[in-house]
């Protein structure tokens, strides 16, 4: 599956008209999970639909979710761009940047520079940039030219081996461990927990996918997570704010 969605990112990326400049304020994704609201940081991800899952949410208001998200004080939110595995768009991602005060992950599969630039004009304040999609010393050309342009990016690994591939390279800032295997769509979050040791001090790291109870997230951050990143528990809801909540322990009320 990860092999046929990057073959058709090749074929979009040579259709990208860029969208005119403009000016957005960025924020910062490691400020933001640094100085958490939170126990642990929490980016909340605004995703309809997944290879994997199919239509995870139905009734899909992606201003009305990042709204709601508001409301709970997330420290960050994730925003689907791909439009044909995940039912996602930049424009999603621009209503949504226009709409909140907290910073913004284009979630996409960067396979191109001209992506970067993209994600600068739609109003990213950062990007996913995906070990198993890109060869180290690419990827760390696409994270330094994010940096200049003024993005941050989440690195993200499944595996071990690919980990230690980019350390060889570099240490990102912001460094994800993917508990989905892209290949198989299978996720453990015991996969944060095997790849803790091999973090480096100086990045923090967010542990994402399969985060469902507060015993997961409890777990995670036993593991050494400093953030976890979170989708489908909020998506498949009606009020995502009230899963936040619940997933963090935190009471519910009615008036809130
Ligand atoms: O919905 P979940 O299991 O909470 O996962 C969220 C996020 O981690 C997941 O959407 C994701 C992680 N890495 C990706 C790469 C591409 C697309 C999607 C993803």
């Amino acid at each position: 599956m990860l092999t046929k969605i990057i073959e058709t990112k090749y074929e979009e990326v040579k259709k990208i008209i860029l969208p005119e400049y403009d000016i957005f304020d960025r924020k910062s994704l490691y400020k933001a999970l640094h100085n958490s609201n939170r126990e642990i940081g929490l980016i909340a991800e605004v995703k309809k639909a997944s290879p994997s899952k199919g239509i995870i949410r139905q009734e899909f208001n992606p201003t009305q979710i990042a709204l709601d998200y508001m409301n709970v004080h997330v420290d960050a939110m994730s925003v689907l761009t791909d439009e044909l595995y995940f039912q996602g768009s930049s424009q999603y991602l621009r209503d949504i940047k226009e709409l909140v005060d907290v910073p913004v992950l284009r979630k996409d599969f960067i396979v191109d520079s001209l992506q970067i630039e993209q994600s600068v004009r739609v109003g990213a304040d950062a990007i996913l940039l995906i070990g198993e999609v890109l060869e180290p010393t690419q990827l760390h050309e696409f994270y330094s030219e994010a940096y200049e342009k003024g993005l941050e990016c989440l690195v993200e690994v499944h595996s071990y081996e690919i980990l230690e591939k980019i350390l060889k390279v570099f240490e990102p800032k912001i460094l994800g461990v993917n508990n989905r295997n892209l290949k198989t769509f299978s996720t453990s979050i015991l996969q944060t927990k095997e790849l803790v040791t091999y973090i480096p001090p100086g990045s923090l790291l967010v542990s994402e996918s399969g985060i469902h109870s507060h015993q997961d997230l409890l777990d995670v951050k036993g593991y050494g997570a400093k953030a976890v990143l979170v989708g489908e528990a909020f998506m498949k809801v009606e009020k995502p704010g009230d899963a936040v909540r619940e997933l963090f322990g935190e009471k519910i009320n009615d008036e809130g």
